[in-house]
């Protein structure tokens, strides 16, 4: 049977490069290879590729699944998960929506035409969760070993699972990291099992956070919501901050809040649409 072209919508949330690939009629997953394609000779560069496909559990509406720009797979995005929610809710009375993906469960709320908020579940903490390669008591201070020559300001770092793995560092002025050096160093470091997207942040006041982010397998982006997310989670556990703060990166700013109540944590933040077409369905013969 002939595969059909599939609707895509290229968009970003606060800049954060998103494809969305509606693959309900394509009756089989998209492929690395041409999750990696797409990126490379069709031309739709992106951070993070997310595919809708036909719900797995009761209860939700669609299942995600997320690639970076080199084929591999993530486990959550913040983001992209608001893009989601627009493709599915637009020309929609609907409001609500509840996605699967790999790393969990993400309830979508409308807030505004193009404003979403995103229930990231509760972060994990411990460290055979984040994962973290040897027993780590206080996951929120833990030594970045074996690593020299990074200043004093990357010794240290909080370690947050959001359905992906992230190291927080908390530094004096992000605006100056050295992000495209030092990102890959720790986002490679043997003690991250499963990589891990990494985060500079510094603490503008006690609702505020300045934040940049190498993220594993895309690199430096203008935005990452999970790594937000994971950051307020460090912030607060610390002290630091409250535990709602707005988040400003490179590409604009998310509100972020650990909810007291039930220990999720929430994002809201804008999306913006900036095309869509259709992908060609020789795409889907691409082997894996
Ligand atoms: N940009 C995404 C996260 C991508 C994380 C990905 N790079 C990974 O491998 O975990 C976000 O908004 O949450």
């Amino acid at each position: 049977m002939k595969a059909p072209d599939l609707p895509y919508f290229k968009m970003n949330g606060i800049g954060n490069s998103i494809l969305v690939v509606d693959m309900r009629s394509a009756g089989r997953p998209l492929t690395p290879a041409a999750a990696r394609a797409i990126a490379g000779e069709v031309g739709l560069g992106f951070d993070q590729l997310m595919t809708i496909s036909a719900p797995l559990s009761g209860g939700t509406d669609a299942f995600v699944d997320i690639f970076n720009a080199d084929g591999s797979r993530a486990e959550a995005c913040g983001n992209g998960t608001r893009c989601v929610a627009w493709v599915l809710m637009r020309g929609s009375p609907s409001h609500h929506l509840v996605v699967e993906t790999a790393g969990g469960t993400l309830i979508c709320d409308r807030l505004g035409p193009t404003r979403f908020s995103v229930d990231m579940g509760p972060p994990r903490l411990a460290w055979s969760d984040i994962p973290l390669a040897e027993p780590e008591a206080d996951t929120a201070h833990v030594q970045l070993r074996h690593l020299s020559g990074l200043p004093d300001d990357f010794q240290t770092f909080s370690a947050v699972n959001m359905g992906n793995p992230h190291a927080v560092f908390f530094v004096q002025d992000a605006a100056t990291v050295p992000l495209a050096e030092v990102g890959p160093l720790i986002e490679h470091h043997p003690m991250f099992p499963k990589r891990a997207n990494v985060s500079f942040a510094e603490i503008t006041s006690r609702a505020s956070i300045r934040l940049r982010v190498w993220e594993r397998s895309a690199g430096a982006t203008l935005a990452c919501g999970s790594a937000a997310c994971a950051t307020l989670v460090a912030a607060a556990r610390d002290g630091l901050t409250e535990r709602r703060a707005t988040v400003s990166l490179p590409g604009g700013d998310l509100m972020i809040e650990w909810r007291p109540a039930d220990g999720h944590v929430v994002m809201a933040g804008d999306t913006q649409i900036e095309h869509e077409g259709l992908l060609p369905a020789v795409l889907w013969d691409i082997a894996a």
